[in-house]
């Protein structure tokens, strides 16, 4: 049945298959579907009763029926109509049940495939568009598979008893009304093709309309510093017109689709009762047959117009199906080895042998490096802005794999080791500190969130947290606002600082903010992150020259090479790039 429909729907191999797959979300339902689908049966044999009784009445009415016998009828269609209410009732509450964890399974799988995918993914995607597709592409999902599920088997049953009744009560009326029946459908089938397409081009747009809206919207301090708002507004409408410019077309066109069919069916109804007037002056039909007629044939266009409709739904969730399975099939190509091993402790031994790296085929970033790094190692790492600074530490965390050589943590390739593990062992703390729109409290115990008050009020003592959060009303319940927005910026790093202080890890990664704080702020972060670094293996993308002048060791990395390589005294001696830097420092930052 799917493949007849899929195939009449225009579908392609892959889209069919894109169905089949589909169908296996509803599979474990397949008792409670069951079940719907028996309760439709009871719906559509009462709803065929229906006409027939109309016919007994009309066709009693002429003879000296007693007014007890009409009752008796009307009381039946009235017990008819309350028990298909009731029974509809009861396989609504069960589809909805199969709908809403249908939705829940495909959002359990869908974000949890969007947390899996590496870094590369999402650097791809805009965070609007996707959230855009996703929602979409879900409700599409779960609207397609429930009327796979729910209305074709009805619609064939319904339209199965009525014909046969008909044909039943007069051949002739059912050969006329048979053959309008396919009418309004056809229409509708024909119509599918354009409104398939425009669903694609809008939410093609929708999604690109949203991702330049959350892109504002998260920056919007950056819109109102260039006064753009208007600017940003203007362009946000005129895309919004463009796509309701598109919605409108579609409404015509859909408007004119509809009176066309409503038009078929008021010609069949014409048609049938012309005929049927005909055949009762003949005495070839009673006026009751009329009225069954009529009856079944108002019945008979909704199951067909419903079975369109399933096919419409198809066409439109086969988009649907394309998106969620694009996500839940997007390459991995950063995967665990089926071996990878979990990562326990890490002493902190870290090796980079001849790592050369590209983000794609055309330019090498990172050039043939060595490093050996021992445990407990300062590593502050300095270059000109795009040297690959970043990059590099990116590596370590294994957000990206080497283009050739190994990068190896205690003599184990990080391409043998489990992910989510080895990140464990990572501490990071970002030179523009994420911190979530929640209360202080999580945000420190946010990679430990079994954390005790008593471990989270320690890690903020160590990081000089402690004294500005005692003044916040609330403490350490006090809501920080989207991006810490309700927090200063040395805050936010000593909460990140606190963060890192509270994982305890071996290695440590440290970008330094470029930005000078306030003395007295720069004197807590700067004590903060010594403790911080103590006893760990930590690299600094440093611009500090105190903390470089701290570091055991100094990389200087230009154009994707390690140029020099030593302490800040042995640097300086040398007299090369890293001490023009330091010639070059201006309070206290060195130039990037
Ligand atoms: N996702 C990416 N795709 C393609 N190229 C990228 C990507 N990320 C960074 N690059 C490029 O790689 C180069 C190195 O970037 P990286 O961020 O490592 O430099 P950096 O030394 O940390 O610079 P900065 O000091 O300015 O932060 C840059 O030229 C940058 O344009």
């Amino acid at each position: 049945m799917l493949r007849f429909i899929a195939a009449r729907a225009g579908m392609d191999a892959e889209k069919i298959l894109h169905a089949k797959r589909a169908l296996t979300f509803i599979k474990p339902h397949r008792r409670i579907i069951a079940v719907i689908m028996g309760v439709m049966l009871l719906v559509a044999a009462l709803g065929a009763l229906e006409p027939l009784i109309y016919k007994v009445v009309f066709d009693k009415l002429g003879t000296n029926t007693g007014l007890q016998e009409l009752f008796l009828a009307v009381g039946a269609i009235m017990a008819a109509a309350v028990a298909k209410e009731a029974l509809n009732g009861f396989s609504n509450w069960l589809s909805w049940k199969v709908r809403l964890s249908v939705n829940y399974r495909l959002l359990d799988e869908t974000t949890g495939r969007l947390h899996a995918l590496p870094l590369s993914y999402h650097r791809e995607e805009t965070v609007g568009g996707l959230m855009t597709r996703l929602n979409h592409g879900i409700n599409g999902f779960v609207a397609g598979i429930s009327d796979l599920a729910f209305n074709i088997l009805p619609g064939c049953i319904y339209l199965a008893i009525s014909v046969a009744v008909m044909f039943r009560l007069d051949w002739r009326l059912s050969l006329l009304v048979v053959f309008f029946a396919p009418l309004p459908a056809m229409i509708g089938v024909v119509a599918s093709h354009e409104q398939t397409a425009r669903e694609s081009s809008l939410l093609y747009r929708w999604g690109i309309i949203f991702s330049r809206f959350n892109e504002v919207l998260s920056g919007i301090v950056t819109v109102k510093s260039f006064a753009m708002e208007e600017a940003e507004r203007k362009r946000f409408m005129g895309e919004v017109a463009e796509a309701h410019g598109i919605v409108r077309k579609g409404v015509v066109t859909d408007t004119k689709i509809g009176a066309a069919q409503s038009l078929v069916v008021m010609l069949a109804k014409t048609a049938s009762i012309g005929f049927a007037i005909y055949l009762i002056h003949q005495g070839q039909t009673t006026v009751g047959t009329l009225m069954a007629f009529l009856g079944y044939q108002g019945g008979l266009f909704g199951p067909v117009n419903s079975l369109t409709g399933v096919y419409q739904t198809l066409r439109k969730a086969t988009i649907s199906f394309d998106i969620v399975f694009s996500i839940l099939d997007a390459e991995d190509r950063l995967q665990d080895a089926p071996h990878a091993q979990p990562v326990d402790k890490v002493q902190g031994d870290v090796v980079f042998d001849k790592v050369s790296f590209g983000y794609n085929d055309e330019r090498q970033i990172l050039k043939e490096i060595d490093l050996h790094v021992s445990p407990g190692e300062t590593i502050a790492i300095v270059g000109p802005s795009g040297s690959g600074k970043t990059t590099m530490v990116s590596l370590l965390q294994r957000f990206y794999d080497p283009t050739s050589g190994c990068i190896a943590v205690d003599g184990t390739d990080l391409r043998a080791l489990q992910q989510r593990s080895l990140r464990q062992q990572i501490g990071v703390v970002l030179q523009d500190a994420l911190v979530f729109n929640d209360t202080i409290r999580n945000n420190i115990a946010y990679g430990r969130p079994d954390a005790s008050d008593a471990e989270i009020a320690a890690a903020a003592r160590a990081a000089n947290a402690d004294k500005f959060i005692g003044n916040l009303p609330g403490g350490y319940d006090f809501v920080v606002g989207e991006r810490g927005c309700r927090i200063s910026v040395g805050e936010r790093q000593r909460i990140s600082i606190a963060r890192a202080l509270l994982k305890d890890p071996s290695l440590l990664i440290l970008d330094e903010a470029t930005s000078a704080l306030d003395a007295e702020s720069e004197v807590l972060v700067q004590d903060a992150l010594d403790r911080l670094i103590k006893g760990r293996t930590s690299f600094i993308i440093a611009h500090r020259l105190s903390t470089v002048v701290g570091a055991h060791r100094i990389l200087v990395l230009k154009d994707g090479k390690i140029i020099e390589a030593d302490n800040h005294e042995n640097l300086m001696e040398q007299d090369g790039y890293y001490a023009s830097l330091v010639k070059h420092q201006y309070r206290g930052l060195l130039p990037a």
